[in-house]
């Protein structure tokens, strides 16, 4: 057991998928995995166990924004040693092409400050993903004719932002998507060795204002949930 999960090492498998809510873990894992057992509810943030195509994976659920998600990263790297950590997240998306239901997969992940920030001082080091995982999930996003974007994302630690100058800047630069956990979940992958990946689906578009109900967020953003199990075992 960990501080925040409840598991015992050998519940946890080497390759992790991350949503925000803990409800789109139990969704994920009832849905994509065989034999499925809830091995953390600590918090109420519940994570599963189980098996995809053999393979064991843990979907254990992060929460919301990146000082949470490193909570959880840190746990599972630290204490039970994944190797391999992929989010699923939610986003909204930047650009006028990217439309809602696509999905996003995170090359890179600016953000104005993460976790692992006051640690970096005064470098401003670039979260990127791992590149055998990025091309892996592209290839299975491309094969599955998911309308699939790669490229930079921005980690934001604010959901209702009241500087609309900071996103006019994301736009300008490229930026597809914005999200809450990607920048840090990198920073952590990276110092200790492991691979990550965020692979998102756009449930909002701050251009166009459409937005998904929450149950939608929940429970049918399936393409991407694939295309992460795919991505891990390439
Ligand atoms: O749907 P999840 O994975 O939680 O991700 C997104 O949704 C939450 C905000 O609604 C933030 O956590 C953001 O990153
Ligand atoms: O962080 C997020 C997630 C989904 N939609 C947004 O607009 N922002």
């Amino acid at each position: 057991m960990s501080t925040h999960i409840g598991a015992k090492p050998e519940d946890i498998a080497d390759t992790v998928l991350l949503p925000g809510d803990p409800l789109r873990a139990k969704w994920a894992a009832e849905t994509f995995l065989k034999d499925a057992v809830c091995i953390n509810e600590v918090r109420g943030m519940l994570g599963f166990t189980g098996t995809w195509n053999g393979h064991r994976v843990t979907i254990q659920g992060s929460g919301m924004g990146m000082p949470s998600l490193s909570i959880y990263a840190n746990e599972l790297i630290r204490d039970y040693d994944a190797k391999t950590l992929i989010r699923i997240g939610s986003c909204g998306a930047m650009q006028t092409h990217v439309g809602v239901r696509d999905v996003v997969i995170a090359m890179t992940a600016s953000s104005v400050g993460n976790p692992s920030r006051a640690m970096l001082r005064e470098i401003h080091y670039a979260p990127h993903a791992d590149y055998g995982l990025l091309r892996a999930a592209h290839d299975a996003a491309v094969a599955r004719g998911t309308k699939t974007h790669v490229g930079g994302i921005y980690s934001s630690d604010t959901f209702y932002d009241e500087r609309p100058d900071l996103h006019e800047q994301m736009v300008r630069h490229g930026i597809l998507a914005v999200e809450m956990e990607a920048a840090e979940l990198y920073t952590l992958a990276a110092r200790h060795g492991r691979r990550a990946l965020a692979v998102l689906t756009v449930s909002d578009h701050l251009v166009t204002g459409e937005d998904l109900p929450a149950i939608e967020r929940e429970r049918s953003f399936g393409d991407m949930v694939e295309i992460a199990l795919q991505a891990a075992f390439a």
